[in-house]
């Protein structure tokens, strides 16, 4: 690996083009577009240097590098996927032959993960796109039968991609195995015309993502040779035989990855958003505490301190479970390996609320810091607009959040029926066994009580959730009716499984680590995960009143700590945002600087609106003049 810089000689384009003149929020789509592609071509360039000598491996956590692009492009990188799913996909579910082949040529090559359709995204068994084997030229034919076949949404395919990774179902001898990946060419490498027999293009404006140019892809009668399908888990060998995989889902691999890493990402877009917003705050002065006293930094109301620390304490929060996360990850990953599937169904459950709960609430917490900001907070240079609708993308990408939520809710049910017929289960789920046991326990007022608290919760919905569904099913509902019928509690399940894994992993992690730091160090990382408990302790108080034995007088004394806690934190606030680290130059914030010129920055800011290039504009002459002059007395 060599290190920073890359030395500019080794570079196609000028490190200048990385440049803007005009902020990009002034350009037109086409602008933007084209804008960001100058600039990310020259990280492309630098990427590909910096990672030159290193192997692509499977299961490897994506760099850090690309946080540069936060800055540099402030919306999204269009080369985006080929890091973060192209090549996974590759190294994840192609033969180890296969991807010295599809990799070779490095960087020399641009992808993307083009599985949703236009009619399908969430169903996979349901996509319409085929990839039929052709016995006689040893080839697939792949072919979008219908308008809803057309793949739609996949990120870098409108415009930049040339190579894509496609799932299709697979047809051999007549017969359909489901949904399996393809490595595709779809545009010249010389002259980036999409090759014949496919139909290319952009999807469209969208609320935020608009630089991550997602496109639609149909396929006419286009051949790929066989050994084009990734053939790491199931095969199709010459003479048509098709070799099963251990485990049909190991296909939805690409995304159990994504999903994963996402908890890790969510933790740094909220440290952006707090680090702006608690800046800001800081800075911003305006009322009154004491009527006799100078106006106040609004950073000193605790209603404000209420909206802020929990973003702070909540990234650190998603920082701890994701790393906890990364190595379940990579321990049943290595279990897959040595041909173990045991834990796969814990590692989906996991990753699939774990990556929905950390959306959500990086995109409420995020429009909260945007809020908090008053209306600075609404203009596009505090950067939190960009922040925020980039990070709900997330709340839909990669699997919606209410799909993925029924998918975790599905292994609570079926880990409860195990806990009642007494068998033992892994230790993410054990405490549903021990749920009448210690429904009655005395409630503990301390991080783990709360911790075992919010557990028994999820075991009490789990419970009521399973007789729903046999209610159902003994009033003469199938077992999938049932199901339907039981969605609003079971969704309250797996939330409330996410909440108290969250929890429970940020305290115990702290705990764990705070005798290796300094004193002062440990006590304030103590200080955010108790808030991060206490706070959703006190928001969750309904449940906790019905499912364990806390009183109204636990729930008041929980109360005055977690306000006991605001001003515990309040001296460090700054200095514990300042501790995210985030440049400036990737923070992109008028509001959020580390030397708090605000004011003069917005102006400055202002100043290159083009609207401000002349003092009157074109259109009074054209347009308003009239109107005024004739209604003028
Ligand atoms: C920068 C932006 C980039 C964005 C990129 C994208 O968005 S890319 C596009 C992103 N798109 C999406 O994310 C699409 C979202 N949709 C999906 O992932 C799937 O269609 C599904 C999971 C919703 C259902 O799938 P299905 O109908 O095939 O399954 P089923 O419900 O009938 O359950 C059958 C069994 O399979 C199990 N199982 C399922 N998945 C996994 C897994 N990964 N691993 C292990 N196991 C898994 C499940 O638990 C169940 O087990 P049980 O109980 O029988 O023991
Ligand atoms: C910014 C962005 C980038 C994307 N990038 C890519 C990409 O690079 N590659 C790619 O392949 N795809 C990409 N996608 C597509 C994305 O993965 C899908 O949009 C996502 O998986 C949701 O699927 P859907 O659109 O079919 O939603 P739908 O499933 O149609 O959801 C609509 C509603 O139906 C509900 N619903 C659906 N099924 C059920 C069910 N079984 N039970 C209860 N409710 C249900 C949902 O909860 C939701 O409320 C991207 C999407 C976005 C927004």
């Amino acid at each position: 690996m060599k290190c920073y810089p890359v030395p500019r000689e080794n570079l196609v384009l000028s490190i200048d083009n990385l440049k803007d003149d005009i902020p990009e929020e002034y350009l037109s789509h086409k602008e933007c577009y084209e804008n960001v592609i100058r600039k990310g071509s020259v990280l492309y360039d630098i990427f590909s240097e910096l990672s030159k000598d290193r192997k692509h491996k499977a299961h490897q956590a994506p760099s850090n590098a690309y946080r540069i692009s936060d800055g540099i492009m402030q919306n999204v990188n269009p080369f985006l996927l080929h890091f973060a799913l192209f090549v996974p996909a590759i190294t994840n579910q192609a033969t180890p032959e296969q991807q010295a082949e599809f990799l070779k040529h490095g960087f020399g090559i641009i992808g993307t993960y083009a599985q949703t359709e236009l009619g399908h995204g969430t169903f996979l068994r349901g996509l319409e796109t085929t990839a039929t084997l052709d016995l006689e030229t040893d080839e697939f034919v792949l072919n979008s039968p219908t308008l809803t076949s057309y793949k739609w949404w996949p990120g870098g395919l409108g415009h930049t991609a040339n190579h894509c990774v496609v799932m299709a179902q697979l047809y051999v001898k007549g017969k359909c195995h489901g949904p399996h990946l393809f490595f595709v060419q779809i545009r010249d490498i010389e002259t980036h015309e999409p090759l014949p027999g496919l139909k290319l293009g952009e999807i469209g404006a969208k609320m935020g993502f608009n630089t991550a140019d997602n496109g639609f892809l149909g396929f006419h009668n286009f051949r790929i040779p066989r050994n084009n399908m990734l053939m790491k888990n199931s095969q199709v060998l010459k003479d048509g035989t098709y070799v099963e995989s251990k485990n049909e889902k190991l296909t939805y691999g690409s995304m159990v990855f994504v999903r994963v890493y996402l908890l890790s990402d969510m933790a740094y877009m909220l440290a952006r958003a707090a680090t702006i917003s608690v800046r800001y705050s800081a800075v911003r002065h305006q009322s009154h505490i004491k009527p006799d006293e100078p106006e106040v930094q609004i950073l000193d109301f605790v209603i404000q301190q209420h909206k802020l620390f929990i973003s702070i304490a909540t990234s650190h929060a998603f920082k701890i479970c994701g790393l906890w996360l990364w190595q379940t990850y990579s321990k049943v990953m290595e279990d897959i390996g040595k041909g173990s599937m045991d834990r796969l169904p814990e590692l989906h459950a996991l990753s699939c609320c774990l990556k929905t709960t950390s959306t959500r609430d990086a995109g409420w917490l995020i429009e909260q810091c945007r809020l908090a900001c008053g209306g600075h907070g609404y203009l596009m240079s505090s950067n939190l607009p960009s922040l925020y609708t980039t990070a709900t993308a997330a709340i839909t990408y990669e699997g919606e959040s209410t799909v993925l939520l029924l998918q975790t809710a599905r292994y609570l049910i079926k880990s409860w029926k195990r806990a009642m017929e007494g068998e033992s289960l892994p230790a993410t789920v054990s405490f549903l066994s021990e749920y009448f046991n210690k429904r009655y326990n005395k409630w503990e007022n301390t991080p783990k009580g709360i911790v075992d608290g919010l557990k028994l919760v999820v075991a009490g919905v789990t419970k009521m959730c399973a007789e729903s569904i046999q209610k159902h099913v003994s009033r003469g509902q199938q077992y999938e009716e049932a199901w339907n019928s039981s969605s609003v509690q079971l969704i309250k399940a797996s939330e409330a499984y996410s909440r108290a894994l969250l929890c429970e992993v940020f305290w115990f992690e702290v705990d764990k680590v705070s005798s290796t730091l300094s004193n002062n160090l440990a006590v304030v990382l103590k200080q955010l995960a108790e808030l991060y408990i206490t706070y959703w302790a006190l928001e969750k108080r309904g449940d906790l009143l019905v499912y364990t034995t806390i009183s109204k007088d636990d729930l008041d004394k929980l109360q005055e700590r977690y306000e006991e806690l605001l001003a515990l934190i309040r001296p460090n606030a700054v200095g514990l945002v300042d501790s995210f680290d985030i440049r400036d130059e990737i923070l992109c914030s008028t509001l959020g600087a580390y030397d708090g010129r605000v004011y003069e920055r917005m102006m400055e800011h202002a100043l290159k609106s083009p609207l401000n290039a002349e003092t009157v504009n074109q259109s009074f002459h054209k347009y308003m003049k009239p109107v005024i002059l004739k209604h003028k007395i």
